[in-house]
């Protein structure tokens, strides 16, 4: 089994409604995510997938979000964007995404840092 990872950071401002404290202002962070694929069949030249089609897709997303007021994006309508949702949401459509361009490939999880010490892990088994 071969897992690849690959991240991407977007600079973006949110506000947790009914937060206990100043997270409920509007502040920003800049966000990383990191994606993980895992596969076991690698291609003729030896690759499970190409990091480069794996941090495309990912750019792709990561592009809806920078500098934007997440709180606004119709992904969170009637919910908080917090490290929690983003982090599934992501997942989400990155595997949509990713079963279109390569099913031989399935995607493990999705890592998102709101700070350098703060990140949320998303996976569905
Ligand atoms: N489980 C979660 N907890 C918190 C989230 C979240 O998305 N999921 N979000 C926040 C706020 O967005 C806040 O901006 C982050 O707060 P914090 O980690 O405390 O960041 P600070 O930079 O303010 O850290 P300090 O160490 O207090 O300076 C809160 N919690
Ligand atoms: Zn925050």
């Amino acid at each position: 089994m071969y897992e690849l990872e690959v991240f991407d950071t977007f600079d973006a401002a949110h506000r947790v409604v009914g937060y206990p404290g100043k997270c409920d202002r509007l502040h920003g962070h800049t966000w990383k995510v990191a994606v993980h694929v895992a596969g076991t069949e690698l291609d003729s030249i030896g690759m499970l997938v190409d990091f480069k089609k794996l941090k495309e897709i990912l750019k792709g997303i990561t592009e809806e979000f920078d500098h934007t007021f997440l709180n606004e994006h119709e992904a969170f309508k009637g919910k908080n964007p917090t490290a929690e949702n983003i982090a599934r949401y992501i997942y989400q459509v990155y595997a949509e995404k990713l079963r279109a361009e390569n099913p031989s490939v399935r995607l493990s999880d999705i890592r998102v840092w709101e700070s350098p010490g703060s990140s949320v892990t998303y996976r569905e088994d």
